[in-house]
């Protein structure tokens, strides 16, 4: 309890602190309030002067509000003046802005069409980039397959140097192995001599063997006769005593027999001496005829060696041949265009020139230039041969291209130029002079030539030959006999067809089997003859009409039964000049006409097939559908441009040789060979 009421006095004496200190709060709170209410006071003044203050402020705002909303109104005007301008301006807008994205869109569009052009310029660029550096590699794959062709040819002539030399090595060893021969002969015979020598004597020993043999049994019945006639006389003399006479016969008997025996011993002597001698000669001759044999053998084994190197190197220049073919094969292919050749003829008498060719430089043998009223004309080709160049010289230039018929490919070679300018004589030439021979006698030389040495690989070949001319576009056929032989009496009418092998059949046309060179000789001979030949005033003896020669090869080769069809083309164009040139009325207008229209069809043709055109015109004319399958891209085609060199020809020199400058830069495509296996047929 205590400690409860001491706890209650703690309690009150806490309540009564607690009370003093909450008086004192009051206190200071009543004064705070006080102050409070000064201060509210204060404030309540200030705010009624500010709400004053405020009420002025507000009139003249309200002053000023209501001049504001006057400017309002104004400019409300003005906006609602500025709104339909604003409309005007945003269909203004709107319309640019449709003309802008019309705008754009063409933009977008040419900027389209500019990166598709801008890609296409950059893949012509890479393409042309390629093309550039497939061009260089191709020149550089050309040059290095002439160098290889240079080496090969090189190479082939060493070899056939050292053929040369091996057949003449060949010749001696086998001159030397002839006297060996006939030495190992002469000593077979002095064998054959000594062996029956041999023989002989062995028989002639063998006798007197057989001689000293009976000799000596002779010698000892007689010796034993001598004995039993010593016993005898013994006997006699012991037992009978017979007479003296008796023993002295005995005796003389005796010594003859002995002497017999003696001369007999020397004769075996004398037989054995010759004996020796013989077998000495025996065993001689047995040693010079080994000594012969073993030379000989030594001599067949040098023969044989020999021939065998020959075989080799014969072999080694056959593969040669065949390496060079494929790569002047591959050459003619990778160049794909025409080639063309210019052949300028010497001058006539009083003619001055209107030609001269480069004298260095790299247009050397191949450029020409043509002075023209009074201006310069160059123009290069694959080759230009001048007024000096041989028929041999420019045939060379040409049997690697007459040879490839040979291979299966088909060759058109062509003369065009103006009348007079050589065509003919570059074609035909004079047939009867080795020297003026032309390009068609050569060429058929050279592939009569090649088919028989090709016969040692196997290869068989026949040969046909035609031969047409076409005049006024009319095809008259030049090895027919009788020219009029129509079942109607009327000329034959010619068709020209084309079959599933690209080969040309004109129809009835005389296709004649040749074997020789002297038959196809004879042949043209017999169609320079039919020939038409015109006159006009600028050449005498100009002919009018296109020359068609067609030697069709049919090769097999027996080993491998690898077939190859070929056809050689040579053609003499009809001249090429202009009318008003030719002075040409009547009939030879007309054909002058037909020979300009069949000329220009040949040009549309060859740069129809240059520009890879969809339709070539081939219809055009006969010369053109004749000549489809040569001209149509899987063929080796050659042009001879022809010229006259003097001044009142060069209007003409210069027509032709634009032309052929055209010519040579057309590409006509790959040249293909046609070729088989006889059991792929
Ligand atoms: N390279 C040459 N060397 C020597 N004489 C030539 C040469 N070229 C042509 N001739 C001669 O020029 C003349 C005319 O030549 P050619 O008859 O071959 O001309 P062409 O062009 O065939 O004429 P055409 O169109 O009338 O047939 C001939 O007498 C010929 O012998």
């Amino acid at each position: 309890m205590m400690e409860y009421i001491k706890k209650v006095r703690a309690c009150i004496r806490w309540l009564l602190e607690r009370e003093d200190i909450n008086l004192a709060e009051i206190k200071r709170i009543n004064g705070q309030l006080e102050a409070t209410h000064k201060q509210h006071s204060e404030i309540v003044a200030d705010l009624e002067n500010n709400i004053e203050e405020t009420k002025s402020v507000y009139e003249e705002l309200q002053k000023q509000c209501a001049s504001l909303q006057e400017a309002l109104k104004i400019v409300e005007a003005e906006k609602m003046d500025a709104l339909s301008s604003l409309r005007d301006e945003r269909e203004a807008r709107m319309g640019v802005e449709s003309l802008r994205n019309g705008l754009l869109e063409d933009l977008n569009r040419v900027k389209l069409e500019e990166k598709r052009l801008t890609d296409q310029i950059k893949m012509l660029q890479d393409t042309n980039k390629r093309l550039q550096e497939y061009n260089t590699s191709l020149q550089q794959y050309n040059s290095n397959l002439q160098a290889d062709a240079t080496k090969n040819a090189e190479t082939i002539a060493k070899l056939q140097k050292e053929k040369n030399t091996m057949v003449e090595t060949m010749n001696g060893l086998k001159d030397h192995a002839n006297s060996v021969k006939m030495q190992l002969d002469i000593a077979k015979s002095l064998q054959n001599e000594a062996a029956k020598q041999k023989t002989d004597l062995l028989k002639e020993v063998e006798s007197l063997r057989m001689e000293l043999q009976h000799v000596r049994e002779e010698r000892d019945t007689k010796s034993a006769q001598v004995d039993s006639l010593l016993a005898e006389i013994g006997t006699y003399k012991e037992k009978t005593g017979k007479t003296a006479i008796q023993l002295d016969s005995a005796m003389a008997k005796t010594s003859a027999l002995e002497e017999t025996c003696s001369s007999q011993r020397k004769m075996i002597e004398t037989l054995e001496i010759k004996l020796a001698a013989a077998n000495e000669k025996l065993k001689r001759s047995d040693m010079t005829a080994s000594e012969t044999m073993t030379e000989y053998e030594n001599m067949k084994k040098m023969l044989e060696s020999a021939l065998s190197r020959l075989e080799e190197a014969e072999q080694t220049i056959l593969d040669g041949e065949k390496l060079r073919k494929k790569l002047h094969n591959t050459i003619l292919e990778l160049k794909g265009n025409i080639r063309v050749f210019c052949r300028v003829r010497p001058l006539l008498p009083n003619e001055s020139g209107a030609v001269s060719y480069p004298k260095s430089g790299e247009n050397l043998g191949r450029g020409i230039e043509l002075l023209h009223n009074a201006q310069g004309y160059s123009f290069t080709f694959d080759k230009v041969f001048d007024h000096s160049a041989s028929q041999e010289h420019v045939f060379i230039e040409i049997s690697q291209l007459v040879q490839s018929a040979l291979d299966g490919y088909k060759v058109c070679i062509f003369a065009y130029g103006q009348t007079g300018s050589g065509k003919t004589y570059t074609m035909m030439g004079n047939p009867e002079f080795e020297d003026q021979k032309g390009m068609i006698p050569r060429s058929l030389e050279q592939i009569f030539q090649a088919s028989q040495a090709l016969n040692s690989q196997g290869w068989r070949y026949k040969m046909q030959a035609s031969m047409l001319e076409i005049y006024n576009e009319t095809i008259r056929d030049l090895l027919v006999t009788n020219r009029m032989a129509a079942q109607d009496g009327g000329p034959t009418k010619y068709s020209i067809k084309h079959d599933a092998n690209g080969n040309t059949i004109v129809s009835d046309l005389t296709v004649v089997d040749v074997t020789t060179i002297n038959e196809v000789s004879s042949l043209l001979r017999r169609a320079a003859q039919s020939r038409s030949v015109g006159r006009t005033q600028m050449n005498e003896e100009s002919s009018r009409s296109h020359c068609v020669f067609t030697l069709r090869i049919f090769g097999v080769n027996e080993g491998t039964d690898q077939q190859v069809q070929g056809v050689l083309n040579l053609i003499d164009l009809a001249g090429s000049e202009r009318l008003n040139k030719s002075g040409a009325t009547g009939d030879r207008l007309k054909e002058t006409l037909a020979i300009n229209k069949s000329l220009s069809c040949l040009s549309d043709v060859i740069f129809s097939i240059a520009k890879k055109e969809e339709h070539v015109p081939f219809r055009n004319s006969k010369l053109t559908y004749l000549l489809q399958p040569c001209l149509g891209g899987d063929s080796k085609t050659l042009m001879f441009v022809n010229l006259a060199p003097e001044v009142s020809s060069a209007a003409e020199s210069l027509c032709s040789l634009r032309f052929a400058a055209r010519v040579n830069s057309c590409e006509i495509g790959i040249p293909r060979r046609q070729t088989q296996t006889r059991s792929s047929q």
